[in-house]
């Protein structure tokens, strides 16, 4: 199965709907400016969606899932078996994300990327590349046609989004902060003792434990991370895959992008250094609590919509965040300007 799709170039972002909005903002009924970050967002949703008035109306949340290798290590708070038992989960709504989706009246669907479930599991697709990654200490964590398969299942979920105006990627996979955090410390020259974080919840020594297993994966596999998608075969998980396709293809589909958590962000990191023109696509959430997401959003130039330090993932802070977004649609698209409401403009 060839990669060469997540080479091909992504849509151009519509400056001539981004302008309309821009102007469009100066002639509200509210000083310029003064309604902040929810202008700008308002405006770049307008170039993105390629109209002057953008809306968020219909959200599709893809819930990538997969299993993790790396997991015997010991780096996880939470035994393995959690990530079957959360698809379980998601599957009959008691999940964070199965409220917020509810709540956001969008749709949410989960895709088996590849975790030890033994059977399909009722509710949840399956386009599995393999039964877990392998453990990454060991060998690489996946083969290039897992890569290719996972890569596959994210954009699949993508073209699935017919009439969606804004697409989530979220993750479930325990050991998976290991992952995105030895993905980080490769594509941005960072040692492990700087970046490595709690995830569910480990104490200090588990922390420094953790960060010593990914110290251990970067020198196994140093002469092997010459390019993002050889960091991703060779550090990376299936789910993240699929992030990292589902992301490229929205870019490629003029399909906008709200990015979620850490681990989310690690897979847009990916996808960015893949294909430098997806980065357009992307807004970005939430700042997690783990510790590594700030360098990574800083990597990025991305400055995310909110800051509650959640650390959840399932996709639960994009989630979050969609009502702010569409709060700066609905200003941006019902204010009278100036002129309709008789107001007068600025002295200058
Ligand atoms: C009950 C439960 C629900 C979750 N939902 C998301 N995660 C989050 O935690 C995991 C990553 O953390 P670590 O690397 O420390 O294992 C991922 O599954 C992520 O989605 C969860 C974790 C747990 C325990
Ligand atoms: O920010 C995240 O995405 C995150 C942080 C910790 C655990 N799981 C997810």
């Amino acid at each position: 199965m060839s990669l060469d799709w997540v080479q091909a170039p992504a849509a151009a972002v519509d400056e001539e709907a981004q302008a309309a909005a821009l102007a469009r903002q100066g002639q509200l009924t509210k000083p310029p400016g003064s309604l902040g970050r929810l202008e700008s967002l308002a405006v770049q949703l307008a170039g993105l969606q390629g109209v002057e008035r953008p809306t968020v109306e219909r959200v599709q949340i893809s819930l990538f899932a997969g299993d993790h290798g790396v997991a015997e290590e010991g780096v996880s708070a939470f035994p393995q078996a959690v990530t079957i038992q959360m698809l379980q989960n998601f599957a009959s709504g008691g999940a964070a994300i199965s409220v917020l989706a509810r709540q956001l009246n969008a749709k949410l669907e989960v895709v088996d990327c590849g975790t030890l479930a033994e059977a399909p599991i009722d509710g949840v697709i399956r386009q599995a590349a393999g039964a877990g990654t392998a453990n990454f200490c060991k060998q690489p964590a996946m083969t290039a046609a897992q890569l290719a398969t996972a890569l596959a299942a994210g954009r699949d979920a993508v073209a699935r989004a017919e009439g969606v105006a804004l697409f989530i990627g979220g993750e479930m996979g325990i050991a998976n902060t290991t992952a995105a955090t030895a993905l980080a410390c490769a594509l941005l020259n960072a040692a492990p003792s700087e970046i490595t974080g709690p995830g569910t919840g480990l104490d200090q020594a588990g922390v420094a434990h953790k960060a010593a297993v990914i110290e251990r994966a970067l020198a196994l596999h140093e002469a092997a991370l010459g390019t993002p998608l050889a960091v991703l075969q060779h550090l990376g998980g299936f789910e993240i895959a699929a992030l990292v396709g589902a992301f490229v293809h929205a870019a490629q589909r003029r399909l906008p992008v709200l990015v979620d958590g850490f681990i989310t962000t690690a897979a847009a990191l990916v996808a960015v250094r893949a294909n430098p023109a997806v980065r357009p696509w992307l807004l970005f959430a939430h700042q997690s609590a783990e510790p590594g997401h700030r360098a990574l959003l800083k990597a990025l130039e991305a400055e995310p919509v909110l800051g509650l330090e959640m650390r959840l993932g399932e996709a639960s802070g994009a989630a979050t965040a969609v009502p702010v977004l569409r709060l700066a649609c609905a200003l941006h698209n019902e204010m009278a300007t100036f002129a309709e409401a008789g107001v007068a403009e600025r002295n200058d």
